[in-house]
């Protein structure tokens, strides 16, 4: 069993893997780190490995109390990837794009594919048919809109993700929630047609903690699965076990 741990800007999130199943999932705190993995541990015994991929502040330290019990692998640049890396800084790419690409790559073979993941950033990442990874785009999150949208203003108020009532807002709170969630939608919606325009035919897989809310509003067709990110990285750790 792989016990495999995303440590993102915002939350900290693991899945127990058996193969290619996912047996049990779990999201976390950064200050509870050290007790809910070894908890993990506990109940599933037969782990042999741990596959972390961050990039969040934790420290690598963070995790060394936990080599006596299994095999830690931090996911690093250094590991061999399925895909061809055509970013121009490749050694600033994201570990958590990098493993959505790999993700990509392996389960949906000879096509081209686009990658979104709605976390604290969204990001757009493209592989194409021939496993060339093209690169794609940042921009900032749901959450993230509503915080900065109150942070660098005197008065919009702080709100929390909601369903915008309307398209044309008819208040304060009906404006900013229009915003927020229809701008990313229409952002998100935007540059799938953008990318049809330059390619005929790709896959979409959605990923990240606001997939669920993001994916019913969409027009394009796309494969919603907020689990992404931790299937990947187990099908990345497999990945570079075989090819080592
Ligand atoms: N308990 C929660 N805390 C924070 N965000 C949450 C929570 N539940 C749902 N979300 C939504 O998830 C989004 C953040 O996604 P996610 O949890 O994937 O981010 P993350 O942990 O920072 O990961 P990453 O850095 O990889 O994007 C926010 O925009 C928010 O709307
Ligand atoms: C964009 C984020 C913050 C998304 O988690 C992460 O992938 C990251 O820190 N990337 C580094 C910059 C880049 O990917 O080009
Ligand atoms: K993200």
């Amino acid at each position: 069993m792989i016990l495999t741990v995303d440590v993102g800007n915002t939350r900290i999130k693991g899945a127990v893997f058996e193969g290619d199943i996912l047996v049990e999932y779990f999201v976390f705190e950064k200050n509870e780190l050290q007790k809910k993995i070894k908890n993990i541990l506990k109940k599933y015994k037969k782990t042999t490995h741990l596959v972390v991929a961050s990039v969040g502040n934790i420290e690598k330290e963070s995790f060394l109390e936990l080599e006596k019990e299994v095999k830690i692998h931090f996911v690093s640049h250094q590991d061999s990837f399925p895909f061809v890396n055509s970013y121009e800084t490749p050694q600033t790419l994201g570990i958590d794009r990098m493993v959505l690409a790999a993700g990509a790559t392996l389960q949906y073979p000879n096509q081209n594919r686009l990658v979104i993941d709605a976390g604290t950033c969204v990001t757009y990442d493209f592989i194409d048919e021939n496993d060339n990874y093209l690169g794609g785009a940042i921009s900032p999150g749901l959450r993230l809109r509503y915080e900065a949208l109150h942070n660098f203003t005197s008065k919009l108020p702080l709100l929390s993700l909601d369903e915008p009532k309307h398209f044309i807002g008819k208040s304060t709170s009906e404006s900013i929630h229009s915003g927020v969630v229809n701008g990313l939608v229409c952002e998100i919606d935007g540059f799938i047609n953008e990318y049809k325009g330059q390619c005929l035919k790709f896959i979409i897989i959605l990923t990240g903690g606001d997939t669920e809310f993001l994916a019913k509003r969409l027009k394009n067709t796309i494969f919603a699965n907020s689990n992404f990110l931790l299937e990947s990285l187990n099908r990345t750790f497999q990945y570079k076990i075989k090819n080592d």
